[in-house]
């Protein structure tokens, strides 16, 4: 039988992270939660399953892992989920890690559906949160309900009011979907222009199952941006936020349009990050099973046993995705993107 040999961690000189690729590790994204206050049809199943809250990482622990990891070379911290700002503690974590912006770590920032961050913007501000990316998949209201199942859009609008109202730059995060939104994006970049906000649009990536085939709902961003094209005056852009975007810049303004293309323009070979899940798993890839359980580590071994489980992920870290959205093809893993916050 023909075995692949596994990957070689490369030496791990002076303790920084480098996977068995040779990619640097820069990136952590903890998802602090894996519940939500809503239910996007492309994102989550009807009925879910959510962990109980005995199973989750303490704060403290949290933590102590993302100080481990900035100790080791992670300048950029992104909390999400599910809905981060659903989780209670959430802005303790936010303080707490905001101590270390400027202190090893350049930014220290989140990803929310924005349902809950007129409450919680100044918070985040204050914690020295300076931008944040807020997913509006349409500002129609009867269309975002639709797509988050239940969800009001002026809750939204308004806590991205509040935000920007707080000092934070506010990113809006749009998933492309045939037949839903797709008609909406030029207005949403009008838009986006007009508020001096930029925009990134996502294709969808087929992570646990959901209603009906996700091949219906795909739409590929290299047709998006040529027709974007024939509307708006749209020149490449050297901009790098560490995030897999990449960008353009929007005529007559400042704003940029960012495009995450995972299925029409892999991104794998220029990786930098890792994912923490709210239970303590460390995935190195979003879209494969691996992992190694940082929860068992911090308990048993300490930081010690931390950092081994962590060497173990980035030696084993895939050198890209699997995705495949074509008819029938089915997710690439059973659990939902709710799970390891995107
Ligand atoms: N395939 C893949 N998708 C990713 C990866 N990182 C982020 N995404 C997707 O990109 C989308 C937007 O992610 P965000 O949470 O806004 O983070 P970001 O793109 O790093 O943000 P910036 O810091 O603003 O660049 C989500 O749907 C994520 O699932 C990645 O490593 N691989
Ligand atoms: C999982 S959510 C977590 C944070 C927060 N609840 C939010 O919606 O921003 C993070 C990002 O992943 C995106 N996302 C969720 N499921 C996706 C999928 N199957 N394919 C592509 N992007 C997805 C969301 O639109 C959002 O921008
Ligand atoms: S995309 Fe975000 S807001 Fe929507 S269901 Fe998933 S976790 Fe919740
Ligand atoms: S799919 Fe995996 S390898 Fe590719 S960019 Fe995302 S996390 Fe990195």
């Amino acid at each position: 039988m023909d075995v692949a040999p596994a990957p070689i961690p490369r030496p791990l000189t002076d303790g920084r992270l480098v996977d068995g690729q040779g990619r640097a590790i820069r990136y952590l994204r903890i998802s602090v939660t894996d519940r939500c206050d809503l239910r996007c049809r492309y994102c989550m199943a009807e009925e879910m399953t959510f962990l109980p809250r005995s199973a989750l990482l303490a704060l403290e622990e949290i933590a102590l892992i993302a100080e481990r990891f900035v100790a080791r070379g992670v300048t950029k911290i992104r909390l999400t989920g599910g809905e981060p700002l659903v989780r209670r503690d959430a802005m303790d974590l936010a303080r707490r890690l905001g101590r270390m912006v400027g202190a090893g770590l350049d930014e220290l920032t989140l990803t929310t559906n924005g349902t809950r961050l007129a409450d919680h913007a100044q918070a985040l501000a204050d914690a020295g949160v300076q931008r944040i990316n807020v997913s509006l998949d349409s500002r129609d209201p009867e269309l975002f309900r639709f797509v988050t199942r239940h969800g009001d859009v002026a809750q939204v609008l308004n806590g991205i009011e509040a935000a920007r109202a707080a000092g934070l730059r506010v990113k809006i995060n749009m998933v492309a979907l045939k037949g839903l939104n797709d008609a909406e994006i030029p207005a949403m970049l009008d838009w986006a222009a007009q508020e001096d906000m930029d925009l990134t649009l996502i294709e969808t990536m087929p992570l646990g199952r959901i209603e009906g085939d996700r091949a219906d709902r795909f739409v590929p961003l290299t047709t998006v941006l040529d027709a974007l094209r024939q509307r708006f005056d749209l020149a490449p852009d050297r901009h790098d936020s560490g995030g897999p975007a990449r960008y353009w810049r929007v005529g007559g303004s400042g704003t940029r349009l960012g495009l995450i293309s995972p299925l029409t323009g892999n991104f794998c070979a220029t990786c930098n990050r890792v994912r923490l899940t709210t239970e303590g798993k460390l995935y190195s890839c979003l879209g494969h099973d691996d992992h190694v359980d940082l929860r068992a580590a911090i308990r048993d071994g300490g930081l010690a046993a931390v950092d081994e489980a962590i060497d173990a992920a980035l030696g084993a870290k895939p050198a890209r995705h699997e995705f495949d959205v074509t008819r029938g093809a089915g997710p690439a893993v059973a659990r939902h993107m709710s799970v390891t916050g995107g």
